[in-house]
């Protein structure tokens, strides 16, 4: 290569790799592999290390992969927070092994460490107390994230015991466990939302939400693995993880110290075949030097420790025939694409299927009949398809186009501007999403109805008793033919009887869930139940209304608009509430706090620092306050956080109602 051919070859890995960091850490949605990434790095290293004249400053190999957000308090760390090297084989780590060599002599031990895949997290404590949590950000500063870190049960926010530090660091990483995952992201398909690809996706973009009490919900867990101070207490790595354990911080039980790389990779060698059955994810193995004092002596390149490395396994994939593309129609109408496979072994279990999310996917990956696919086994328990072997696709095989017509009741498709899902817009007369519907709706995180099951529903159905959730309640009718039914019997329908009765004292947050309004998952019932209060409220709502309340988006409330717009759905809802279920919310008998806002009416826009929407909402009515949904010349404050809508600044000015601040709000308590 010419010198300049050199210069275009690393001006254009700059720019893709920080493309991919991008995709990566800000979006979440990586487009290549972790391993296709990390080859790139490592030519583009090579390059430069010959090519010294040509390093950039923007190169990725010169700093930390990821960004500060702006929508947290900026906090630069006070030790940075680095990168490890990595490598794919074991040649590297004897060049590693024999660069230590060089440096501090052979008297030394390492320690090895589940590499977890999720996101480091920082945490610091004084006089006991987590005072704060920040994220990794660009390796020098991060964004301080410590209500939603205080979700999570395993990380105390007070330490008590012997030898505690009075000023402390101790960083680690912040997981999902795979279950958590598979179970959080399937409601996140069946509300219509955009699945993520992996728990470390899902674990960094819950850290990042806005609202805590929403993060509390998702299951985090976190594993210590770095303490840092002024003065370190213990001379190595492995004492500082005992003495911290006993300080109530979890770390992992699996770390091992080795006194040489045989015994290394034989570690290495034992979670290669292990990894899959932790019940969270690792990527790797993570080596470190156990002296402070040999790591000292070691030092830091730009980006990362020179006395620690990581060992990272390949994902685990395989190649195997498409055999077709399926489609599956859910309870929302929902079209979802699976790609059925030919049966292979991968990472200890048969595949047999693939997720193909949507049309974009398809596309993406270009699918042609007949393909051989290379499918990888990551995050998720169902596998994904990576890509296509080209060598062997076959000369006559046809392209394969997404749907346009539903497979189960041949209505045409319907995808509306922006969004990746098609649906079937026949949810009155398409088989899976009324029994999708009604199984929903009697499932136990809805409305709980004992006595009743999946295949009961299907059963009803079959036989002409139930079409929609309302004949439910209509079944008390046929309880003498249902008796007779093979099957059935006389104990378990009136069980069931007794059960659908009992389901009418459901609360109306979940009756709402269970109507299944696409978008209207469970916390988005409880947060319209609670701000409507009652159905006519929720139904007679204009869009701007809608989208006055706590967390509703445009696409949430143009959704129930178009729900309410419905002559059935309204025919239904009337129905209910003639058999007696709950559709309006319980008002709990308020004993107020103080007085101090009495008579004065408040609204709320934006987002605040220390206290959620619905936070501020009940402060303001414990204390006698009133709100209102919309600006008017009947408002006596409007609340402002952050992020608040120009019209409503605009027309607050001019009916000049005075805005106030959360802190304001507080002095107004007195
Ligand atoms: N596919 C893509 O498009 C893309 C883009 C950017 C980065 N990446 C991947 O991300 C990697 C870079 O990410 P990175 O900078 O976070 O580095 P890394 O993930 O390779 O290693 C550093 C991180 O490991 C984590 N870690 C887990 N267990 C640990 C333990 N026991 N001890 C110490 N640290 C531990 C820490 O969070 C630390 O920040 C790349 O190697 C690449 O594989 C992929
Ligand atoms: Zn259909």
């Amino acid at each position: 290569m010419s010198l300049f051919e050199i210069k275009e070859k690393i001006d254009a890995l700059v720019t893709e790799l920080n493309r991919h960091n991008y995709n990566y850490y800000q979006l979440a949605m990586p487009t290549i592999s972790d391993y296709e990434f990390d080859q790139k790095l490592k030519e583009l290293e090579k390059l430069e290390q010959e090519n010294p004249a040509f390093i950039r400053i923007d190169s990725p190999t010169q700093k930390v992969g990821g960004e500060i957000t702006k929508t947290f308090k900026t906090v630069t760390h006070k030790w940075p927070m680095l990168s490890l090297g990595n490598t794919y084989n074991e040649q590297d780590l004897v060049d590693f092994d024999q660069r230590i060599r060089k440096i501090i002599g052979d008297n030394f031990e390492y320690v090895c460490e589940l590499k977890f895949d999720g996101l480091s997290i920082s945490l610091t404590y004084e006089n006991g107390d987590l005072i704060r949590a920040v994220t990794r950000g660009d390796g020098t500063k991060g964004d301080e994230v410590t209500t939603n870190i205080k979700t999570i049960r395993t990380i105390p926010h007070r330490i008590k015991g012997e030898g505690i530090l009075p000023s402390f660091e101790i960083r680690g990483e912040v997981f999902m466990h795979k279950a958590a995952f598979e179970k959080l992201n399937q409601e996140r398909i069946e509300n219509g939302e955009q699945p993520f690809a992996n728990p470390r996706n899902f674990a960094s973009g819950t850290v990042k939400m806005q609202n805590s009490a929403e993060v509390a919900k998702r299951p985090l867990d976190c594993f210590l693995y770095f303490l840092y101070a002024d003065k370190k207490p213990f001379p190595t790595h492995w004492e500082s993880l005992h003495a911290v354990e006993k300080w109530g911080f979890k770390i992992s039980q699996e770390s091992k110290l080795c006194k040489n790389l045989a015994e290394v990779f034989d570690f290495i060698t034992y979670w290669d075949q292990e990894r899959f059955k932790l019940s969270y994810d690792i990527d790797g193995i993570v080596i470190k030097v156990n002296s402070y004092a040999q790591q000292e002596e070691l030092g830091f390149t730009a980006k990362s420790p020179r006395w620690a490395i990581s060992y990272k396994f390949k994902a685990a994939e395989v190649e195997t025939e498409l055999i077709e593309v399926t489609y599956q129609v859910g309870r929302t109408g929902a079209v979802t694409p699976v790609a059925n496979l030919k049966p292979v072994l991968l990472a200890g279990t048969t595949v047999k299927r693939a997720t193909l999310h949507n049309a974009n996917e398809i596309e993406r990956l270009d699918l042609y009949e007949g393909d051989t696919v290379l499918v990888e086994k990551g995050g998720e328990i169902i596998p994904k398809i990576m890509g296509v072997n080209l060598d062997k696709r076959k000369s006559d095989a046809q392209k394969i186009h997404y749907i346009t017509h539903c497979p189960e009741c041949g209505t045409e498709l319907v995808r509306k501007v922006g969004e990746a899902v098609h649906y079937c817009p026949n949810d009155e007369g398409c088989r899976p999403q009324i029994i999708g519907k009604m199984q929903h709706f009697i499932s136990r995180k809805v409305m709980n109805i004992d006595g009743i099951g999946d295949e009961t529903i299907e059963t009803l159905y079959s036989k002409g008793f139930i079409r929609h959730i309302s004949d439910i309640y209509n079944l008390k009718q046929d309880e003498d033919s249902l008796k007779q039914m093979d099957r059935f019997g006389e104990k378990s329908v009136t069980n069931m009887l007794l059960g659908i009765e009992n389901s009418k004292q459901m609360p109306f947050e979940k009756v709402l869930f269970g109507l299944g309004i696409r978008y209207v998952g469970e916390t988005v019932a409880k947060k319209l139940a609670l701000h409507f209060k009652n159905i006519q409220n929720l139904q007679h709502a204009s869009f701007e209304q809608l989208i006055e309340a706590e967390e509703i988006g445009e696409r949430i409330a143009q959704s129930i608009l178009e729900y309410f717009s419905d002559e059935t759905h309204i025919n239904e809802i009337n129905k209910l509430i003639t058999y007696g279920l709950q559709f309006e919310i319980e008002e709990k008998e308020v004993i107020l706090q103080s007085e101090s806002l009495l008579g004065q009416t408040f609204l709320i826009s934006g987002v605040f620092e220390n206290h959620s929407r619905e936070e501020l909402k009940k402060i303001i009515e414990d204390n006698g306050g009133k709100m209102l949904s919309s600006i008017s010349a009947k408002l006596n404050y409007l609340v402002a956080g952050d992020n608040m809508g120009p019209s409503k600044l605009e027309k607050a000015n001019k009916l000049n109602i005075p805005i106030i601040s959360e802190q304001d709000l507080f002095n107004l308590l007195g």
